[in-house]
């Protein structure tokens, strides 16, 4: 079992990882709780609710089920986990667990933040992905303009992640996932973008899998410790995300995963940085490593000037101006403000090798 720290502006909080560790919750939850409301989706029920439940024989425990995948990171899913919520007796001393991926996690999350003004909560990821979204206190649903739009920053008071679960993830999400841990390498840390496009995911053991996310876990860490509002160098680890949350609401949520449109706009970063800072950058490795592992990696006829529009809701835009956060190198990240008629230009050009690679 490893245990990571985190200190938030409100509290500190432990990310433990382990195996089976869904078995014995109590060792990680304060038994003072009113009553526990477990949040997830269709799929993570069938598979884990009944033995989550089963660490609360002792406690009042009511559970809200959302359909699975992004279509359900929604106002109407907000409103509906509140109403369920003042339905079992919530009190401010209840704890609202995320158990699932990003999408209930995030979800989760903000409906603990709102709830009669904020109430605690833990995140239980049960996806690769989940490594980046449980951690850091991002939480937020969906507008049909834009991802994330309607949010907060609110930390979780625990991250309990049972690496086991991992083992009943589909070959889409385990892509998905490493989508961010191939972000999370390229901000920070070269020998571990090396070693993961070494990595075929079609034979991925546990041991890789486990210590890929303790890295990817450490490095989201340790920058959402030092920048929790995201003034500085928490704008990093949206590497990929202008483009990559511009397809998502473009093509409609869940046709693409969320790791799959990250991995297309972690290559748009690196043809852009290529391009602005006249360098090399791993563009042909990763895209190789890319294809081989099955993700897609074509744009699908969107029109540039839907996408910028799109890419103008990121919240990292100033005076309606796109600032991309770039690599000077790996390990190397930085921000530049990128105008329309450049940003066209870039698109067009990444889209011509896209088609020629
Ligand atoms: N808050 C943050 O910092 C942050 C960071 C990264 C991503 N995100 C958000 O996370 C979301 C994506 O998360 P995700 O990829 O986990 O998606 P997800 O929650 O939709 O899970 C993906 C799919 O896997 C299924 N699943 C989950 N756990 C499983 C398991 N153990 N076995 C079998 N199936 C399982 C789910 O039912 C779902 O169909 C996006 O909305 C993204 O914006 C947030
Ligand atoms: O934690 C962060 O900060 C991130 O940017 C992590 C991202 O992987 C994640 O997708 C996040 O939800 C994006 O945030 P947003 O502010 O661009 O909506
Ligand atoms: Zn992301």
């Amino acid at each position: 079992m490893k245990e990571i720290q985190v200190q938030s502006s409100s509290h500190l909080y432990n990310i433990t990882i382990g195996e089976a560790i869904r078995f014995q919750l109590k060792d990680f939850i304060a038994s003072d709780y009113s009553s526990v409301y477990i949040v997830t989706d269709e799929s993570v029920a069938d598979l884990y609710l009944q033995e989550i439940l089963e660490n609360f024989s002792e406690t009042k425990v009511s559970h809200f089920i959302i359909p699975a995948g992004e279509k359900s990171k929604n106002i109407n899913s907000f409103y509906k986990l509140h109403t369920h919520a003042l339905k079992n007796g919530l009190d401010r001393n209840s704890l609202i667990i995320a158990l699932g991926g990003g999408v209930v996690g995030d979800l989760a999350g903000f409906g603990a933040a709102t709830y009669m003004r904020g109430i605690d909560y833990i995140q239980i990821p049960t996806t690769i992905l989940a490594h980046d979204s449980s951690v850091g206190g991002k939480v937020a649903i969906n507008h049909e303009l834009g991802k994330n739009l309607i949010g907060n920053f609110y930390p979780p008071k625990a991250v309990i992640y049972d690496v086991e679960t991992l083992q009943s993830l589909p070959k889409k999400e385990i892509r998905s996932g490493y989508a961010e841990l191939v972000k999370e390498s390229l901000i920070a840390d070269k020998a571990f973008f090396n070693t993961i496009i070494q990595t075929d995911l079609q034979t991925l053991t546990n041991k890789q899998l486990q210590e890929h996310i303790l890295v990817g876990i450490k490095i989201k860490a340790s920058i959402v410790e030092s920048d929790e509002k995201e003034s500085g160098i928490r704008k990093f680890l949206n590497l990929g995300h202008t483009l990559g949350h511009a397809l998502e609401a473009e093509l409609g949520y869940g046709f693409l995963t969320h790791g799959e449109a990250v991995a297309i706009g972690l290559l748009f970063s690196l043809h852009v940085s290529e391009e602005i800072y006249e360098t090399k950058m791993p563009y042909l490795p990763l895209i190789e490593w890319l294809k081989t592992n099955n993700y897609p990696t074509g744009m699908h006829q969107l029109e540039p000037d839907a996408l910028i529009s799109k890419m103008k809701t990121d919240k990292k835009v100033v005076n309606q101006t796109i600032q991309m956060v770039l690599l000077k190198g790996i390990g190397e990240p930085t921000m530049k403000e990128i105008n329309d008629h450049d940003l066209k230009i870039y698109l067009n050009s990444f889209v011509q090798r896209l088609v020629g690679e």
